[in-house]
């Protein structure tokens, strides 16, 4: 049976988040709201999830030893990832020990690196993706553009958010995207995968959560993304029925093989029927944003419920609903948001401001949620709450 116990008390339920971006901090949330005691671990101070959870560390989270001693000192009762750049190697090893480990230590490990998700889908579970090639040096790289032509896409193996990501139009960009990838990876130097170019007519992030009564779909998430980077998301987004059925088949196939509970956010490309998977995210989505306005269980309410093996006997949506993200650039310790009275003005709008230590550079720092009659008025109302807020560095 289910039971969750006094937090700060022996008898807490201990969850240990290592991540504590705008994701982890909405999750935090859910998680205090059931009374869960909170660790929030990432590698700087006063990260969004540090600021709502019970207490924190700061680590190199890519150091298996630091990791290790933090849970071993916490004894969490869930480990719960929410980024990918984790010595997920230390999170095998600990789940061998006995930890729980959201979803599954080995899902965290292969979806921190393109290869390990992208053999999974198309080697082993034969699912529809680009074509693909990984190379390690230029000019194996060179060989794998020349035959996959363009154009096409290169990534760092390990990056999120479009980093170190270019798309290759002409032989041109051969060199600079090599050398951006080179960059651009969150471990540094490194392989690169090489994908085709999906020509889609739209993408989506289907939210799927894996609890202890099943599998359960959220309706799926359109998304515009600018240089690998998302700009808003919407729900839901229109789809014919058997795009949305071959959806949900990729999706109920990858995540069954990932395996554990939680929330994941499954990306896909749409063209008529035809549907690619992309990638997959074992932990809430930043396109499932949108969720805060558009669903009574948001992906992060579900996840902490799928962690915990609460039940989750529907999910309510409630229209069409859109996010617009608060993107800053420049330098500040002290930024200020202001105009906040005309980014609210209008009904059914929300803002979450993520509390972000420190700006260098461009960092996505909040986020306006808007529902209304349709998806063109809600992405209309979402962009201009966000335009509304001025941003003060
Ligand atoms: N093979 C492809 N064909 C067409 N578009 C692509 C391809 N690969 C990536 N893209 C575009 O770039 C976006 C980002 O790619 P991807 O999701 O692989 O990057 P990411 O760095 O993992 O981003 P995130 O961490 O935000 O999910 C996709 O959502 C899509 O818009
Ligand atoms: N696409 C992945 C994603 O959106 N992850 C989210 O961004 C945070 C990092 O933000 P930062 O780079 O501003 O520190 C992560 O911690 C997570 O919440
Ligand atoms: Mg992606």
């Amino acid at each position: 049976m289910t039971q969750i116990g006094t937090p700060l008390s022996p008898v807490a339920t201990r969850v240990l988040l290592c991540g504590c971006g705008e994701l982890g901090k909405e999750v935090v949330i859910e998680l205090q709201r059931l009374g869960v005691e909170v660790i929030a671990v990432d590698r700087y101070a006063n990260a969004p999830a540090m600021q709502v959870a019970h207490r924190s560390h700061v680590i190199n989270m890519l150091d298996g030893a630091a990791l290790r001693a933090v849970i071993e000192a916490e004894k969490p009762h869930y480990i719960v990832p929410e980024i990918e750049a984790i010595a997920t190697a230390t999170l095998v090893e600990l789940e061998a020990e006995g930890f729980t480990v959201i979803p599954t230590a080995r899902a965290t490990q292969l979806t921190m690196n393109r290869e390990g998700i992208r053999r999974l889908a198309a080697e082993e579970l034969d699912l529809p993706t680009s074509p693909y090639h990984f190379a390690d040096t230029f000019e194996d790289y060179s060989k794998a553009v020349q035959d996959l032509g363009f154009p096409c896409v290169v990534k760092p193996v390990m990056s999120s958010s479009g980093k170190g990501q270019s798309l290759l139009r002409t032989a041109d960009d051969v060199q600079k995207a090599w050398d951006y990838a080179q960059e651009g990876g969150r471990a540094g130097k490194g392989r690169v995968i090489i994908e085709g170019f999906i020509d889609f007519e739209y993408e989506i992030t289907l939210l799927t959560v894996r609890h202890a009564g099943g599998t359960t779909f959220c309706a799926p998430v359109g998304h515009r993304q600018e240089k690998g980077d998302y700009q808003e998301s919407w729900q839901p987004q229109a789809m014919s029925p058997i795009a949305l059925a071959e959806s949900e088949r990729v999706a109920k196939a990858v995540t069954e093989a990932l395996g554990g509970r939680g929330l994941f956010g499954v990306e896909l490309f749409i063209k008529g029927d035809q549907v690619w998977f992309s990638e997959v995210s074992p932990r809430p989505h930043d396109t499932g944003l949108v969720t805060l306005i558009s669903q009574d269980l948001s992906q992060f309410a579900l996840h902490a419920r799928a962690i915990l093996g609460l039940p989750i006997p529907q999910i309510r949506q409630f229209g069409p609903s859109a996010s617009a993200v608060i993107l800053v650039e420049g330098q500040s310790t002290n930024t200020t948001f202001a105009n906040l009275g005309e980014a609210l003005s209008e009904p059914d709008t929300a803002l979450r401001l993520f509390g972000k230590p420190e700006v260098n550079g461009q960092r996505r720092m909040g986020v306006a949620l808007a529902r209304d009659e349709s998806i063109e008025a809600a992405r209309a109302k979402a962009t201009r709450s966000s335009r509304a807020v001025k941003v003060q560095l």
